[in-house]
């Protein structure tokens, strides 16, 4: 996987820009239902978001999500006008939100003319649909808004054929909602076959077809990075993971000198990097890979498959993180979440908190309480964040994996963090295993 990073030329691949297919599936996919749905976001669009969370959710929680919803819009390109929340035990079965919520959103998208309205969690094919119809402007979830993304990102030919098989597998649910809709305005009933079912059948067989072609197509590149690897095994593997945007791409290029893509956006890196570092004469491949994140869902980690195996296979994880972010203990649980969900939990593992040049104890009072180990009692009440010693020390005495506080930007403790990786390396791959292929 990792060699494979020749770019292509057409780098911000979106379903509008599938070639060979057949011409009506081309067009659906270009055009989306009529409203372009489907349709990556490129140009300055507004925006607005909506957000269903639990009744007990505490505020804080739910602004931090929007935040984050607000911070994936903005990395597809689109402003952000308007937030809107309700609390539901859970969302409505037909538009997602309930009725006057509805109305509300609708006013607001006609005067402000906004063009699409993002929801902070998956729809089914059928709310979609009746959301579209409601709102008549582009309607985008959580994961569609990944996926564009990640379109947008992926470079290498590996990557976007994931990225491909990732659109074809949301769109395929979507066709019949797509056509359903068209039938009854049509006139044609549940139990009748209108032309338009013979349609979405061979719309849905051109999408099947394509699916297989691109797994088939990832099993070739699959075998490729195989061969690849074999012929660079005798070396420690050790992958750099973590939420989203905490500073792995910047982590990697301070210990391998490599020049990966870094920026304040989230997934930054969607290709995976590897390269060998030598550390006080220990060898080791480090790779960077793509970014977690809360409710990434699991179809796209399906498809992610082959970037994945680079965590899958290594030897020691290095699980970075953003300290000076609010939810950073929320993070560390979604990453060691899905690292379970991708079968690379009992790796050994050393925790990095990173960016401790940014984490300010007092600027953060105001925020959330719900520390592990803190005061948890009520989530709305201001706490203080703990100071870093005594951070240090929770996490110290909670953890039996080694724990270290860097900062990658001010490069405070990059020669800990250096010894540390060589301690822990060189216990996993003795010196003597080296011998044949060192050099
Ligand atoms: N203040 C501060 N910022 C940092 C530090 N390390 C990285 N950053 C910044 O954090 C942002 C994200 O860094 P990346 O290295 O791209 O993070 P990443 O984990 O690779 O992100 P994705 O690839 O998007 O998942 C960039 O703007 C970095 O400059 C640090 O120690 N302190
Ligand atoms: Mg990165």
């Amino acid at each position: 996987m990792a060699k494979e990073s020749k770019p292509r030329q057409n780098s911000a691949r979106h379903p509008g820009q599938t070639d060979g297919l057949k011409p009506r599936v081309a067009r659906i996919l270009a055009k989306g239902n009529k409203e372009a749905t489907y349709e990556t976001t490129s140009e300055a669009e507004t925006a607005v978001l909506v957000a269903v969370p639990e009744k007990r959710q505490a505020d804080a929680r739910t602004q931090e999500y929007l935040d984050e919803l607000a911070f994936l819009a903005e990395t597809a390109g689109a402003t952000v006008t308007q937030r809107f929340v309700q609390r539901l035990d859970k969302p409505d079965i037909r538009t997602f939100v309930g009725e006057g919520k509805l109305e509300e959103i609708k006013a607001y998208v006609q005067h402000s003319g906004a063009s699409m309205v993002i929801f902070d969690d998956d729809l089914s094919p059928s709310q979609l649909r009746n959301l579209e119809a409601e709102l008549r402007v582009k309607i985008v979830d959580r994961s569609l808004l990944i996926i564009d993304i990640f379109a947008q990102r992926a470079k290498s030919a590996t990557a976007q054929t994931q990225v491909e098989l990732a659109q074809y597998q949301y769109l395929l649910p979507r066709l019949t909602g797509l056509w359903t809709h068209l039938d009854k305005q049509r006139g044609g009933g549940v139990a009748q076959r209108g032309p338009g079912e013979t349609e979405i059948e061979t719309d849905r067989r051109v999408v099947r077809d394509r699916i297989s072609f691109l797994k088939e197509r990832l099993k070739d590149l699959d075998k490729q990075s195989h061969t690849q690897r074999k012929s660079r095994t005798g070396m420690a593997r050790v992958a750099l993971v973590g939420y989203t945007n905490v500073g792995k791409s910047t982590i990697m290029n301070l210990l391998s000198r490599a020049d990966v893509f870094a920026e304040n956006k989230l997934f930054a890196t969607v290709d995976s990097t590897v390269r060998k570092v030598v550390l006080d004469t220990v060898p080791f491949l480090l790779s960077d890979t793509v970014g977690f994140i809360r409710k990434l869902p699991t179809r796209l980690i399906e498809s992610f498959k082959s970037t994945l195996d680079e965590i899958r296979e290594a030897d020691l994880l290095v699980h970075v993180v953003d300290i000076s972010h609010p939810s950073f203990e929320e993070h560390i649980a979604v990453v060691n979440d899905t690292l379970k969900d991708i079968q690379a939990a009992d790796k050994p593992m050393l925790l990095v908190f990173n960016k401790i040049d940014q984490y300010n104890p007092e600027a953060e009072t105001e925020h959330h309480g719900g520390f592990e180990g803190m005061n948890q009692d009520d989530e709305d009440a201001p706490t203080p964040r703990p100071s870093l010693e005594q951070l240090k020390a929770t996490y110290m005495a909670k953890l039996h994996d080694p724990v270290i506080f860097i900062s990658a930007k001010n490069r405070e403790n990059i020669d800990e963090l250096r010894a540390l990786l060589v301690r822990h390396v060189s216990a996993l791959y003795p010196a003597d295993r080296y011998s044949s292929t060192n050099g």
